[in-house]
């Protein structure tokens, strides 16, 4: 008689059954933490699947819970959820007040601001008499926010047209190059959390063409990808913006907490032209070995 395979206990102890409906602020916490860790064992898995055919079967564990949590749809819904203000809000409130702090908030013309990867259409509408947010997806969980890869944006059209552009969360993000564009929601799972390093330099890059001399670039991160990368800590990550031309204005972050927050200032002086990237922004350098995330930025 053939082998009944044991079904198995979830991998990240989430029943797909309770959690991946409920909207309750530890349920969405445990929910996004699971497809984390789903996520990067899928990723994992298929990198070694072609000859070991038992990773095989746990790859389609690992798929099958991750269907069952609902997929990207979920998770983008998860993630949303954690971003209402019952929640302590989203990181444009940190913008927001920086903004304030500087008095950019009474312009003669409106700011325009492109929010990169955002969940919600109206993190900004109580600031729409001085913002004029242009929130955009690569995955868009809504009519107004507008489907569309920044790293594909026109360039001329682009080039110095923002005042203001967030990449808050989207850096520790970015999907690798064959899984973007036509995804299917699961592939696009399989490397959410694994971002491709060239191309989160490029988005650093691209902010500092799209903005217009003196604009602000808004970067948020989960704090480990600096505190615990063996690649990258605040030192290099200062280094590496210094060398795209962006000066530091604001930072924070604070011990035993789960974010950092920065806000740049694009230098008008800057030529990137003309700059020549140091070799060790333009490979993955070891900073420190151990038990640590493979975050990285590569020019
Ligand atoms: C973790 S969510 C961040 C959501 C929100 N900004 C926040 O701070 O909570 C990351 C989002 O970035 C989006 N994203 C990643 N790379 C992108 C790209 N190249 N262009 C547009 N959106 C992108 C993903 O689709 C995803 O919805």
């Amino acid at each position: 008689m053939p082998k009944t395979r044991k079904r198995k206990v979830p991998i990240t102890g989430v029943s797909s059954t309770s959690n991946a409906t409920s909207s309750k602020p530890k349920s969405s916490r445990a929910v996004i933490r699971g497809f984390h860790v789903l996520l990067k064992q899928q990723a994992q898995l298929q990198k070694v699947i072609v000859d070991d055919i038992s990773k095989k079967t746990e790859l389609a564990d690992i798929e099958r819970e991750i269907e069952e949590l609902g997929g990207l749809e979920s998770y983008q819904r998860m993630s949303a959820i954690g971003q209402g203000t019952d929640r302590g809000g989203g990181s444009e409130k940190i913008l927001i007040r920086w903004l304030k702090d500087k008095e950019l908030h009474k312009p003669e013309k409106k700011l325009r601001l492109l929010e990169v990867g955002a969940l919600k259409p109206d993190n900004y509408a109580d600031c729409s008499s001085w913002i004029k947010a242009t929130p955009i997806d690569l995955n868009s969980q809504h009519p107004s926010i507008m489907e569309q890869d920044f790293l594909l944006l026109d360039h001329k059209q682009n080039r110095e047209n923002w005042d203001i552009i967030s990449l808050s969360l989207v850096l520790n993000f970015v999907p690798e190059p064959l899984n973007r564009g036509e995804f299917s929601s699961l592939s696009f799972l399989a490397v959410i959390v694994i971002s491709c390093s060239y191309d989160t330099g490029r988005m650093l890059r691209l902010s500092y063409d799209f903005l217009v001399g003196g604009g602000h670039l808004f970067v948020a991160l989960p704090l480990s990808c600096l505190s615990n990368s063996r690649y990258l800590n605040f030192d290099f990550f200062s280094d590496l913006m210094e060398i795209l031309g962006f000066s530091e204005r604001q930072r924070h972050w604070r011990k035993g907490g789960k974010m950092v927050y920065y806000l740049f200032q694009k230098r008008v002086d800057a030529r990137m032209e003309s700059i020549t990237v140091p070799d060790r922004f333009s490979k993955k350098t070891i900073l420190r070995q151990g038990n640590r995330n493979n975050f990285s930025i590569i020019l």
